[in-house]
């Protein structure tokens, strides 16, 4: 049974693949995110990944039954066949991956969609696609994560994405601690990190702090 969207999931949502921890095991790291109150987990594994495509797989089944024993969502980034395969509960796309009406109609309603916005023009688009559950804006801040990144967002054009938008977004590019309460006042539901915990020294109060800087609730 999949678990199925809620708003409060993007309060502290991790995205990782195994190009973002060089040398670690994406297993551990992620038991270690879990254990610290992550409250969606997306699986990224792209770029400098050097898994095959079965390694991919197989990796993917070992951390969505982590996350399934914790009652976390676990989301594929990108990979519609990917996220099929692995029974995932939710998938998120950019606006350069397969048409999002497409994406809709493939999973049909067997896993929630996130979909990437970046400008107002995209957040008006998206506003009229049924059967999306969030967007992702950014990078909001400038990012080493995602050597294919758009335009830096900021926070201004982000409280703008916010009030134009009829789903909640979730912040992400180049998020650090300190700039989470700022991040809270643009009234986004919460932040998707990558360095911001994999690079913590210290998950639970990395965690901590992304679940307890008062995100808006639509
Ligand atoms: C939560 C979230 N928001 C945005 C993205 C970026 O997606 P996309 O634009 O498709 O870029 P890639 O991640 O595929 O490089 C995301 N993955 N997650
Ligand atoms: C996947 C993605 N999409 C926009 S920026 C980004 C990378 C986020 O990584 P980090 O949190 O380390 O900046
Ligand atoms: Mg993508």
């Amino acid at each position: 049974m999949s678990i199925s969207f809620d708003q409060k999931q993007l309060a502290a949502y991790f995205v990782c693949g195994t190009q973002d921890i060089p040398g670690q095991r994406l297993t551990t790291v992620l038991k270690r995110a879990l254990a610290a109150g992550i409250t969606a987990f997306q699986y990224r594994d792209k770029g400098a990944s050097r898994l095959t495509s079965s390694e991919r797989l197989a990796l993917g089944e070992a951390l969505h039954t982590l996350c399934a024993a914790a009652g976390v969502p676990f989301i594929v980034d990108d990979d519609v066949d990917l996220a099929l395969s692995l029974g995932a509960d939710g998938i998120h796309v950019g606006q350069s991956d397969t048409g999002i009406q497409q994406v809709v109609t493939a999973v049909s309603q067997q896993m929630f969609v996130g979909l990437s916005c970046s400008t107002l023009a995209e957040v008006r688009v998206a506003n009229q696609v049924a059967g999306l559950a969030y967007l992702g804006s950014g990078p909001i801040f400038p990012t080493s994560s995602k050597a294919d990144a758009d335009p830096v967002v900021g926070l201004t054009n982000l409280q703008e994405l916010v009030t134009a938008s009829s789903r909640p977004i979730v912040a992400i590019g180049g998020i650090t601690e300190d700039q989470l309460p700022t991040l809270a006042q643009t009234g986004v539901a919460g932040a998707a990190v990558i360095s911001m915990l994999a690079q913590s020294n210290d998950y639970q109060r990395t965690v901590t702090a992304m679940r307890t800087v008062g995100w808006s609730m639509q």
